[in-house]
This record gives C-alpha cells, sequence and structure tokens, in this order.
C-alpha cells in the first residue's frame, strides 16, 4: 500500500497526495529493502523518523563509515542492496569509503546521500554544504544516479537497485537533493511512478564449451587445486559448491572470507599447507576469487617455479588474464557455472593421484601440530596464540557465530588458528585489508542473520570505530568484542628516541577499552589469561549482552605486518641502516 502524505484541502478537489519522502520510502518497501544504516541530519532527519513509521528497520550509527560499512556487509550477506543514508557533503564523504570499499570488494550497497540545491550548487553560490557529489562519487562506484522529480524516485532505486546486484555487484551512489523529499504529487500518479525490480540478478550461464574447456584441464591435472574466493561464498550456491569439491576429490585452498564454504576441518581443506598448494600445483582452478595482490598476482616466488595453468571462474569477463593468462576462463554466476560442472562431470570422474593430495595432508598435519601446543598455552599477559586458541575452540562451540576479524597481528594470526564451519561466517578486512570495518560489520551481521557475532579485534583496528560500542548497546545486540590490547599498533613496545612524543606506533599503556562498554550499559570485562578471556566470552555468547572484553596481550608480542607481498616496510627500513 502507497504510504500517503497527505490529502489536498481544498474543498470539493479532495485528493490523495505523496511526496517525495513517502515514495523513497515506498520504493524501498516495494523491493524488499527493509533496513536502512544511517546516520541523521539535514535533509535526511525526517527520512529516517518516516521510514521507521513505515516500518522500515532504521539503525542510526555514531559515523556514516561505519554504516557505510554495515550497509556493505548486509549487501554480502543477503545478496540484497544494503543501503546507507548520509547527510550531504561531509557525511557523503564520510560514507564514501565505504562505498568505494563495497566497490572493490563486489558487495551490493547503495549510498543515498540527501545534497545541496542544484541551482545553487551548479553556480557554487554557497550553499549548506555544497558540492558536486554525484561527479565526487562517480569514480568511486559502479553506478551513479541522482533524482531531481519526485516523479523519478521509482526508477532512480530500480537502476541503483539493479546496478548493485546485477554482474558483478558493487557499490552504487544514489544523489538525492533536498527540495526532492518535499515536491508533492497525487498518490496515484506516485504509485505508478514506482517500479518493482523483477530478476535483478539474472542469472547468467556459462556457455557448455567454457565449461567443457574447464574441466577438460582440471581432469587432465597431476596436481590440481581448486581455491575458494569470496565470490563463491557471496553466490549462497553451498551446496553445488561443496558437491562440485568432494565429487573432484580437488584440494581447496578457502581465501579468508571463503573459510567455512566447506569447513577447515574438511579433509580436502589446504588452508594449513598454503605455500606447499602455492608452489606446487600445476593446474589451479579459481572460484570466485581474483588473482589480484593475496594470491601474488598469480606469478613470483610463491608459485614456485613450475609452469602453472589457471583456469577461472567469475561473472565479470574482463576479470580474465588480469594478471597472467587464464587457459580456460568460465563466465557466469558461480551457481550456474558450478551446477553446468557438477553436470558435465559425469559419473567417470576419477580424484587426483593419491600422491598429491597424501603430501598436502601431511604437510597439514605437520603445520596443525607445530600450531597446536602454542594454542594451549595460559600465560598471562597472554601472547596472540594463547588467546587465539580459546578463541578457536568459542568457534567450535558456536559454529552458527559470525566472525568478525581486524587488525594486523591478530587479523593474520587468527584467520590461520580458528577454523571456520559454516559458509559466510567470517568477515574481515577484504581486499583492501582495510581497518574500521569492524563495529559496523559485527553489528549490520547480528541484525542480518539473527546469529550471535564474536569480533576480533586488533586495540589499533578498533579504534576506528569504536564509538559504535553505544550502537551495539542502543539496539542491545547479541556482539561480543574482544580486543588484543598490546598497547599499540602491531606491539606497544616502540620508543622515539628523539623527543618527548611516544612513538609514533605505540598507545596509552594499560588502556581498559572494558570501560568504554560499560559506560554505555554493556558488560565490559578485562581479561589477563586465556582462562579469564574464555570464561568471559563463554558467557556472553551464553547471554547474548553486548560484551567487551579487554583481552591484555604482552606490549611485546606482534610484530609488523611483514607477510604482505614486498610491502614490508620494516625490511626497507632494514635495508635503508
Ligand atoms: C595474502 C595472505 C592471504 C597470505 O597469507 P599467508 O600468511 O601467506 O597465509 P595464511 O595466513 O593463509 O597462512 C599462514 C601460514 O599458516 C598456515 N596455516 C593456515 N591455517 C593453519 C592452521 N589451521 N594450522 C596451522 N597452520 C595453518 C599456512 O599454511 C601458512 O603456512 P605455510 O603453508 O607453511 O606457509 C594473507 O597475508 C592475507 O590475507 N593478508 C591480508 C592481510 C591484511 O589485509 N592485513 C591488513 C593490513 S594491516 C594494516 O593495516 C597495516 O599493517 O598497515
Amino acid at each position: 500500500m502507497l504510504n500517503t502524505a497527505t490529502k489536498s484541502e481544498a474543498p470539493g478537489t479532495e485528493q490523495e497526495l505523496t511526496d517525495g519522502f513517502h515514495l523513497v520510502i515506498d520504493a524501498l518497501k516495494l523491493n524488499g529493502i527493509n533496513t536502512i544504516y544511517n546516520v541523521p541530519g539535514i535533509p535526511i532527519t525526517d527520512l529516517g523518523r518516516m521510514a521507521q513509521a513505515a516500518g522500515i528497520r532504521v539503525i542510526s550509527f555514531r559515523h556514516e563509515q561505519n554504516a557505510g560499512y554495515a550497509a556493505g556487509i548486509a549487501g554480502y550477506l543477503t545478496k540484497k542492496p544494503g543501503v546507507c543514508l548520509t547527510v550531504s557533503a561531509p557525511g557523503f564523504l564520510n560514507g564514501l569509503t565505504a562505498l568505494a570499499h563495497a566497490t572493490t570488494n563486489c558487495y551490493p550497497m547503495i549510498l543515498v546521500s540527501g545534497s545541496s540545491e542544484r541551482e545553487i550548487v551548479d553556480l557554487q553560490q554557497g550553499d549548506y554544504e555544497e558540492m558536486d557529489q554525484l561527479a565526487i562519487a562517480k569514480p568511486l562506484c559502479k553506478a551513479a544516479y541522482r533524482v531531481l522529480h519526485a516523479q523519478d524516485i521509482g526508477i532512480g532505486f530500480a537502476r541503483a537497485i539493479r546496478a548493485a546486484v546485477s554482474g558483478r555487484p558493487g557499490g552504487v551512489y544514489l544523489d538525492l537533493p533536498a527540495k526532492l523529499f518535499g515536491q508533492v504529487m497525487s498518490a496515484d500518479a506516485g504509485r505508478k511512478s514506482l517500479v518493482k525490480v523483477i530478476d535483478a540478478a539474472p542469472a547468467q550461464i556459462p556457455s557448455p564449451a567454457s565449461v567443457k574447456r574447464a574441466l577438460d584441464v582440471l581432469k587432465s591435472a597431476k596436481r590440481p587445486l581448486i581455491i575458494l574466493g569470496k565470490g563463491a561464498a557471496y553466490a549462497q550456491a553451498d551446496e553445488e559448491i561443496k558437491n562440485f569439491v568432494e565429487k573432484s576429490g580437488v584440494p581447496f585452498l578457502p581465501m579468508s572470507m571463503a573459510k567455512g564454504l566447506l569447513p577447515d576441518t574438511h579433509p580436502q581443506c589446504a588452508g594449513a599447507a598454503r605455500s606447499t598448494v602455492l608452489k606446487e600445483s600445476e593446474v589451479v582452478l579459481l572460484i570466485g576469487a581474483r588473482l589480484n595482490w593475496l594470491l601474488s598476482h598469480g606469478k613470483g616466488k610463491s608459485w614456485g617455479e613450475a609452469p602453472k595453468k589457471f583456469i577461472q571462474v567469475d561473472i565479470e569477463p574482463r576479470e580474465m588474464d588480469s594478471n597472467v593468462e587464464i587457459v580456460a576462463p568460465v563466465v557466469g554466476d558461480i551457481g550456474s557455472v558450478v551446477s553446468a560442472f557438477n553436470q558435465a562431470m559425469g559419473a567417470g570422474w576419477t580424484a587426483p593421484p593419491a600422491e598429491w593430495t597424501k603430501a598436502i595432508s601431511s604437510k597439514r598435519e605437520e603445520n596443525v601440530a607445530k600450531m597446536a601446543p602454542k594454542l594451549m598455552n595460559n600465560k598471562s599477559p597472554m601472547d596472540y596464540h594463547g588467546a587465539l586458541g580459546v578463541l578457536k575452540n568459542v568457534i567450535k562451540e558456536y559454529p552458527e557465530a559470525i566472525l568478525v576479524n581486524e587488525g594486523a597481528n591478530t587479523l593474520d594470526l587468527a584467520r590461520g588458528v580458528i577454523d571456520m564451519y559454516r559458509p559466510r561466517k567470517r568477515l574481515d578486512v577484504g581486499t583492501w585489508g582495510v581497518m574500521g570495518i569492524g563495529m559496523g560489520q559485527a553489528i549490520a551481521a547480528a541484525l542480518e542473520t539473527g546469529h550471535p557475532v564474536l569480533a576480533v579485534e586488533g586495540d589499533s583496528a578498533f579504534g576506528f570505530s569504536g564509538m559504535e560500542v553505544e550502537t551495539i548497546c542502543r539496539y542491545n545486540l547479541p556482539i561480543c568484542v574482544v580486543i588484543f590490547n598490546n598497547d599499540g599498533i602491531y606491539r606497544g613496545t616502540d620508543v622515539n628516541g628523539a623527543n618527548a612524543d611516544p612513538a609514533t606506533t605505540v598507545f596509552v599503556k594499560g588502556a581498559r577499552y572494558d570501560k568504554m562498554m560499560e559506560a554505555f550499559g554493556g558488560i565490559g570485562v578485562n581479561a589477563t589469561s586465556p582462562d579469564e578471556l574464555k570464561r568471559a566470552v563463554n558467557e556472553a555468547m551464553k547471554s547474548g549482552k553486548p560484551t567487551l572484553i579487554n583481552a591484555v596481550i604482552d606490549p611485546a608480542a606482534g610484530s609488523e605486518s611483514g607477510r604482505i607481498g614486498n610491502l614490508n616496510p620494516q625490511s626497507v627500513l632494514q635495508k635503508k641502516k
């Protein structure tokens, strides 16, 4: 039903009216978008209020960037565009980082920002928060639109929704100048102007020839490997993917956010033998994984000496040959491609040679065994492994829980240590390795899935979105934040030898982040040993109450982010010395 604004009052001409505010709300509802992540302010405060009154869930954040990260990850989790609503210029700019992040990570998201009046902006006459937001957004997103007339709101949203989710998903900007909200029209005309987007992300069926070519290459391999990326997790084709991997018998390596698509404990999982499989494999099938820096661009030392053949499955044809030659490109949506693989494989598929799979299992077992004792230490203050050993068991016990993870050491080590068992349960920093996604993603994950969230945060990473603990308390969300507090970035022990200022990478020593949560009525715990950490996290998972645990980590634990390709600043410094 149309959400009527008012009735005209002229005697004898009584007519139902609507306006821009109501049409925006109706357009969202008509397309099944029931949540808005926003920060209120001019000119969208009333839009948020009215949307809430009309039954949309409007979640107000403390900073637009966090609302944006929430919207992006909501899109990833649901395959519907996550909507972030901001005020003009500064609010828009705050949301823009998250929009660019969504685009880079292929999350469907729409950033809707109020803006100032075109007539004034274009003549640069100094309107309130004047800025040509459309022009600024364009290079940072997949599509950008501006709606100038209320009768075009329906089309504007239809275009934004379709652009966000179809093909390779991404971020879309929708500019709504303030004047638009007050434009009035008949409710009947308004109703007719709305558009329900039919089949927003049509299946893209791969060509049978490309499917055959890919399977022929894979079948011929003595040392094949499947790499699953977060595109595969996004596809929600979990059963098809599992069937394909198991039927093929090929070892698989999950990228960070694809962990859990098949359990990390699956006998074919090669996560704990990463270097070995990258180096030794001979044919590599990439499913929803890009050959970017996270895979060393498909070449160089990490990939070993022997020549490799790559097969790639992606919805975006231009992804092929982006870094190395792809001998068997398969363009299509991942669900359709993998289902075509399953059909075309037939009954006569033979598993890869046991020599290959056994070599991987023994490397994996060796690495797991090497790590096991480290995870059981009960040192106080904790080291990373002692603390992560506890969290590994928590996720094992609560496999439905969503793990949000950011930091430097906290991210790198948690990725390896914490096994995931279900798809789309690990959310992290994504393609850019960005810090600041933590609380936004945790909030959206709790709201969109209804499952408890464990956010494992470096103390520095947490700082980028820390104020949202108030949001967590306000909405009483089942989020347990564990801060790995080692007093600084990488470590808390750096010293500035030049003057009295603290070193650039250190924070206040002995800070008590748990007090922040208590300030807003949540539960704060200071944990100085793995035993204390275990008690506190288990309690939080059981109670579902907003909780923040300050996990005291040895300030000397941790190292510079040295595992990012050749980008090790420490080694550059050392070379210069
Ligand atoms: C590019 C990468 C995928 C490559 O990581 P690698 O370190 O090479 O691999 P992994 O982490 O997957 O694994 C490391 C090693 O652990 C092994 N491994 C993995 N899982 C296990 C388990 N369960 N048990 C035992 N051993 C394991 C794995 O086989 C590797 O050993 P071997 O097989 O023996 O090699 C990763 O570095 C990554 O995702 N980086 C993103 C980092 C990021 O975004 N940082 C944010 C920047 S921080 C920041 O802002 C800043 O610092 O600045």
